[in-house]
């Protein structure tokens, strides 16, 4: 192989056409995830078999795009492993492991992802969990160089995103907005690793003189009475960013702010910019130039990080050139990406926090949503009506096909919260670290989950078809020139549709949860679709929609594919908890050290069927009688729990025992 040595800017905008190569995480530079390989179509799909597998040897969520350069695969397992294949074979050339401390895992809100690496001229770029941007020879896998983007290491700051390279410099963004961070996005120069930009996504301290003009006019939005800047404001990059070479402009989608309730970091409201917002940079120097902000305000999680799409709409007889996007807040949004102006906005899904959107393109907000003394039922909930999981556009149907769903969650203001770090049992996953000053389910939400694959019509901003499943949570798309969308799902397979009606016309099982989007690519003239499986990501912690628990696999299909699809495992679910003596007393308090400590991971006990992660309620009784031995420095420490010592004391585990018992024994059956 030639180790990806030719591949920059000339080779990802010439492949757009030949679809040979998976050069960039979108594909291309506009993200489109539409392939214009055409040797598999709707007649022909049937016939679509197993070309090979290859065990990525990872029990946690998978939500890698694989690239795929002159016959070799690049794709990412979870701890941020990177392994390179033989894409015609699956055999493996090299992995490498940035071997991120299992310590550390509790930094991370939602699993310990990642979704793929970068390759540019002859290097692979990952980013670490733990925050590193670390630089690979992609003939061996030997590390080049390392940066640590992470600016405050007293703060949850991770990288779950894939790099993007532009103009030979890499681009980063962080996680962490749950906890309270401040949001930036970094370039760092492919070839030496050297620091060239660094934008902030929100303003920082006012005493302190701003970075750039665009943080001046930012901090107007904030209410310096909310100290936003102590708790960080929020506004990650963690996901997407995508390029126009010929507007020479960087597009980033910006992330919730932080802490998740406005009255508490801004309590005289304002618009908080950028966060859930899209901005344009320059990508030389990392300058604003422009923002459209799709949550004015947001007091929901409502990150607008989900994939940006660049495509040419036909709008009233004129050619736009527009960014699609529909983020978590439910709406569909076609932007003008030359000025940032606001063209459209329609609800995907049923919404309940805003009616619509003005011709300005501001939400027109509902009465309460933002009450600072009544919970609400906000839909779509803090999972989003559509996730990170990535959407596709085919220039031939027109459409955009992306997972939409809703899980019911209930938020209401928490007073209790008063700065950063202030945390007390109840405020969920405060004992490690989250800031979010919001309660979740003081009330039970009484809205229905769902998930769905959705075709929209951008230009008409509506719904052509859409295919209902199972369960929320599944995964990103592919669109093909053979007029197809393929799509993982969250009950274990992967399904080819025809692009235009939505039509079923193939699927094959893969042994657990798929969340990643597949790809395709060609070689020596056979056209291959690929995706990483492995069920994860901040509801597969928890949750389950298959009973499939085999590890993540990489599988790779072509058409008459025989090859044997590995052993499926699947989830070992004990039976409902019982026998564990507890004080009836203590569940009330053992309640809210749950929530402050275990729920996001291990689910209510009894109630939620366990994830990646195991339900308590379902574990032998010997496992609970021994809480404190695995809640302090216990086994698990080295698979990412983390070490409560310090943190909780041996009265708290005795009540959060009483919790789980008492919560498997209130949801048994009674026998008759
Ligand atoms: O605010 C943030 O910084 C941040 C980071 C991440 C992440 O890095 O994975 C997620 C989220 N937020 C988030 O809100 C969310 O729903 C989410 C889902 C996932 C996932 O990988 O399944 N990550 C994240
Ligand atoms: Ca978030």
């Amino acid at each position: 192989a030639t180790a990806a040595v030719e591949v920059d800017q000339a080779f990802v905008i010439a492949n757009a056409s030949t679809g040979k190569n998976w050069p960039a995480n979108g594909f291309d530079y506009g993200g489109t995830r539409f392939s214009p390989l055409e040797q598999i179509n709707t007649d022909n799909v049937k016939q679509l078999g197993p070309a090979w597998t290859y065990d990525l040897q990872s029990e946690r969520g998978i939500e890698a795009t694989p690239i795929v350069v002159d016959g070799v695969m690049y794709v990412t397992a979870s701890w941020s492993v990177v392994h390179a294949l033989d894409a015609r074979t699956g055999k493996k050339l090299w992995s490498y492991d940035p071997h991120v401390p299992r310590r550390m895992a509790y930094k991370a809100c939602c699993d310990v992802v990642n979704r793929g690496v970068a390759v540019y001229k002859g290097k692979v770029y990952v980013g670490s969990l733990d925050g590193r941007l670390i630089a690979l020879d992609a003939g061996t896998g030997k590390k080049v160089w390392e940066q640590d983007t992470v600016s405050d290491h007293s703060r949850s700051y991770t990288i779950t995103g894939a790099p993007r390279v532009v103009k030979g410099k890499v681009i980063i963004g962080n996680g962490g907005a749950e906890f309270g961070v401040r949001g930036y996005v970094t370039a760092y120069d492919a070839e030496t690793g050297k620091q060239a930009w660094r934008w902030f996504v929100v303003p920082g301290d006012p005493s302190k003189p701003y970075e750039d003009e665009s943080m001046a006019k930012a901090a107007k939005t904030w209410d310096p009475a909310g100290k936003y800047w102590e708790a960080g404001g929020g506004g990650t990059v963690w996901n997407s960013m995508v390029y126009d070479p010929e507007l020479n402009l960087l597009y980033i989608g910006t992330g919730n702010a932080s802490p998740w309730s406005q009255h508490q970091r801004s309590p005289a409201g304002g618009d908080n910019l950028y966060v859930a917002s899209i901005v344009a940079l320059n990508p030389d120097t990392g300058k604003y130039v422009w923002h459209y902000q799709e949550t004015p305000g947001d007091s929901w999680d409502y990150t607008s990080v989900q994939d940006l799409i660049l495509a040419d709409l036909k709008l009233d007889g004129k050619t736009r050139k527009v960014i699609l996007h529909a983020p978590k807040n439910g709406f569909f949004f076609v932007i003008d990406r030359t000025n940032g102006r606001f063209i459209s906005a329609k609800n995907f899904v049923d919404v309940n926090w805003a009616t619509g959107y003005d011709k300005n393109g501001r939400p027109i907000e509902v009465a309460n949503v933002r009450s600072p003394d009544k919970p609400f039922d906000i839909i779509p909930g803090p999972f989003g009506g559509h996730n990170w999981h990535s959407m596709s556009y085919s220039p031939l149907t027109g459409l955009a096909y992306f997972p939409a769903q809703n899980v019911p969650l209930n938020l209401a203001n928490d007073k209790r919260w008063s700065g950063q770090g202030s945390n007390k049992p109840g405020q969920p996953m405060s004992g490690i670290g989250w800031n979010t000053a919001m309660l979740i389910n003081s009330q039970t939400p009484k809205s229905k989950p769902f998930g769905r694959l959705i075709a929209w019509d951008p230009v008409n901003q509506r719904e052509a078809w859409r295919h209902e499943y199972v369960s929320p949570w599944n995964g990103g798309t592919l669109a093909t020139a053979g007029n197809l969308v393929f799509e993982g799902t969250a009950d274990a397979r992967i399904i080819a549709f025809n692009a235009r009606t939505g039509q079923q016309l193939w699927d094959s099982p893969t042994g657990t949860g798929v969340i990643a989007a597949p790809i395709s690519y060609e070689i020596d003239g056979k056209q291959y679709i690929s995706v990483a499986a492995g069920w994860g990501g901040v509801y597969g912690e928890s949750q389950r929609a298959s009973e499939g628990n085999t590890p993540g696999t990489v599988y790779t299909f072509v058409l008459g594919g025989k090859a044997p699809l590995p052993k499926f495992t699947e989830y070992q679910r004990g039976a409902l908890l019982s026998g564990v003596k507890y004080d009836p007393k203590d569940v009330e308090a053992g309640t809210a050290l749950y929530v402050s400590n275990c729920v996001f991971c291990h689910g209510v006990p009894g109630v939620d069927k366990g994830g990646n992660l195991p339900n308590l309620g379902y574990v032998d009784k010997t496992f609970i009688e021994h809480l404190d031995q695995f809640v302090f420095n216990g086994p698990f420490v080295s698979k990412g729990m983390p070490d409560f010592t310090g943190k909780l004391t041996p009265d708290d585990v005795e009540k959060i025992k009483a919790f789980i018992q008492g919560t498997a024994d209130a949801v048994r059956p009674s026998t008759p």
